[in-house]
């Protein structure tokens, strides 16, 4: 019999409070092996809070958790060095002599093969995201860690960047969690979706929908409505 693959994240248990308000009140939650999960909730639900505790920022949580292997984070903000050249800020932290030729590979994987020499004030925001993710990539991670990642870019750059993650998913066949406040992107590119709600996972949803994967496949509309609704939004803007 097959060995069941490790999994890439196991918590049990997780509890979060700030100043006497209880924002995680007990999150279970396993990622496995090459799987990508989409974490939503509403506003304030907490789902920046829990990935921060899973990327080790947060000393302050209770609970148990275990990741295995490598992880790399990528937040909203590209939180680029400005004082360092594009590729110095890929490959700052990765050891090795080759740690320029990895910087280089990346950033050529994301599009971006002939800007490692410039300064991240050079860059749009779209590029300098896709930096982001080179730094992420050169790591080799075995687990994602994305806090709306494409958040901040424009809906056209925002659309290309999914596919550039779904490519790159595809190629490397990392785990991710997926922070997101988009229905669509979190149906687009999630094996599986969590609502997170009053503290804890309140709705699992695994998507069967295949791939490639886009917005007018059989199943796509009925998820977003029922997610929406799960969300508390109105599907229809003119919804009394
Ligand atoms: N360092 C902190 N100190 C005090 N309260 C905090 C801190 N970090 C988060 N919170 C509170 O915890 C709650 C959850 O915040 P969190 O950022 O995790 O939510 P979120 O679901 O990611 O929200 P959003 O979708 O708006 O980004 C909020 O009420 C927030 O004010």
């Amino acid at each position: 019999m097959a060995s069941r693959p490790a999994s890439v994240v196991a918590a049990t248990g997780i509890r979060r409070v700030f100043a006497g308000t209880t924002v995680l009140s007990g999150v279970d939650l396993r990622i496995e092996q090459g799987e990508v999960v989409a974490l939503l909730g509403e506003s304030g639900s907490g789902k920046s809070t829990l990935l921060r505790i899973l990327a080790g920022l947060d000393e302050e949580a209770s609970g148990e958790f275990t990741t295995s292997g490598s992880k790399a984070v990528v937040f909203q903000e590209h939180r680029l060095l400005p004082w360092k050249r594009v590729a110095d800020n890929v490959a700052l932290g990765v050891r090795g002599g080759d740690a320029r030729e990895r910087a280089t590979a990346a950033l050529e994987e994301v599009g971006l093969a002939d800007r490692g020499g410039a300064w991240p004030s050079e860059l749009s925001g779209g590029q300098s995201q896709r930096v982001a993710f080179a730094r992420a990539l050169v790591r080799e991670p075995d687990l994602l860690l994305l806090d709306e990642p494409f958040g901040a870019l424009d809906a056209l750059t925002r659309l290309k960047m999914q596919a550039l993650f779904g490519r790159l998913r595809a190629k490397h066949g990392f785990a991710a969690l997926l922070v997101t406040h988009d229905v669509e992107e979190a149906i687009l590119l999630a094996d599986r979706l969590l609502i997170l709600d009053g503290g804890r996972i309140a709705e699992e949803i695994a998507i069967d929908l295949g791939r490639p994967r886009a917005v007018d496949v059989p199943g796509f509309a009925d998820l977003r409505r029922r997610l929406l609704a799960l969300l508390h939004v109105p599907a229809d803007p003119e919804e009394p």
